[in-house]
């Protein structure tokens, strides 16, 4: 049978005498993107230096296809790349200069180093920028190479710990274009502190409070098991409570006045087909449809309830 691309067993560790991470459990076994969900301080950095073996477990044990990283470093470290939370850029170094170090480092034959720099600066779209030094790119295109980094020498698994934090808008939706580029053909794994973020760019949730694993499944999981599950809805032709009702996957309706409901569902996006679908059919008019979401924090705290 193949070997799970990462399995993450009872990991835990402690700084002194705090324990950051509190026996961590997960396994990744298909290629996608990978979302390490949680708020500032809940081990997320921690857990991925130690994935990436640039930090020692206090307990466990990690395995990139089913290399151990504490017993054979060398090799489970060919098959990962990694975008620390400050990117390890040599700012004084041309694009290619610094990939070239890059591509030393790893340890890539010779002859090919050329061949993966082109392809490198080609995935992430900063050819033209080879020639730049790194100092004078901005912050966006620094992301880049630090990006172009880490998968410099083809690993299976990259790790790119908040890799659109301080950007701008217009940056963060680039970043996320080329991590779903380069999550084609293998798999990543990022972390952040925002939720939109892992429901825009992930095909999985991890997600971590006070060290410990509190929620592993999709998107959609995670959507229909956040409290409370509701939408917002607003009808011209107002239909009544009772007609609402009976569409299938609402279960409960309240008439909020004026043109406008709540209604609670077990899945959200077919309650939102059901409701378009049946606006259309009856002429209801639906002027405004919109899931209402918990802020992340009541998110945070009524799963760490869930899952004591
Ligand atoms: N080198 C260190 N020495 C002591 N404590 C640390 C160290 N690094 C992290 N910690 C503590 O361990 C806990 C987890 O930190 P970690 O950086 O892994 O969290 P995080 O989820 O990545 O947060 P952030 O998004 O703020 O980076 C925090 O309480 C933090 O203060």
């Amino acid at each position: 049978m193949e070997q799970p691309i990462v399995k993450v067993e009872h990991l835990f560790h402690r700084y002194s005498v705090h324990w950051a991470v509190k026996d961590i459990n997960l396994e990744i076994s298909k290629n996608g993107i990978y979302g390490l969900l949680g708020s500032n301080g809940a081990g997320k950095s921690t857990t991925m230096n130690i994935m990436c073996g640039v930090l020692k477990q206090t307990e466990g044990d990690v395995f990139i296809r089913g290399i151990d990283t504490r017993k054979h470093p060398v090799e489970a470290k060919r098959l990962i790349g990694f975008l620390p939370q400050k990117a390890p850029l040599h700012v004084d170094l041309t694009v290619e200069e610094y990939l070239k170090h890059c591509a030393n480092m790893r340890d890539i034959p010779g002859k090919q180093v050329g061949e993966a720099i082109d392809r490198v600066l080609e995935q992430c779209n900063i050819t033209h920028f080879r020639n730049r030094l790194i100092r004078n790119l901005s912050g966006g295109y620094q992301q880049r190479v630090g990006i172009a980094q880490a998968i410099i020498h083809n690993p299976d698994f990259v790790v790119l710990d908040e890799p659109t934090n301080g950007l701008d808008p217009n940056q963060i939706a680039e970043v996320r274009n080329l991590i779903k580029k380069i999550a084609e053909d293998r798999t990543v794994i990022l972390s952040t502190h925002i939720l939109p973020e892992v429901q825009a760019v992930c095909d999985h949730i991890f997600m971590i409070e006070n060290g410990q694993l509190i929620f592993s499944g999709t998107v959609r999981d995670f959507d229909n098991y956040i409290i409370p599950n509701t939408i917002f809805v607003s009808l011209r032709e107002n239909p009544g409570e009772a007609e609402l009702k009976e569409l299938e996957g609402v279960l409960d309706v309240s008439y909020l006045g004026g043109i406008h409901y709540r209604l609670k569902y077990n899945d959200a996006v077919d309650v939102i087909d059901r409701v378009v679908e049946a606006s259309v059919r009856k002429g209801w008019h639906l002027t405004e449809i919109r899931q209402e979401k918990s802020s992340l924090d009541s998110i945070f705290a009524e799963l760490s309830k869930k899952s004591k």
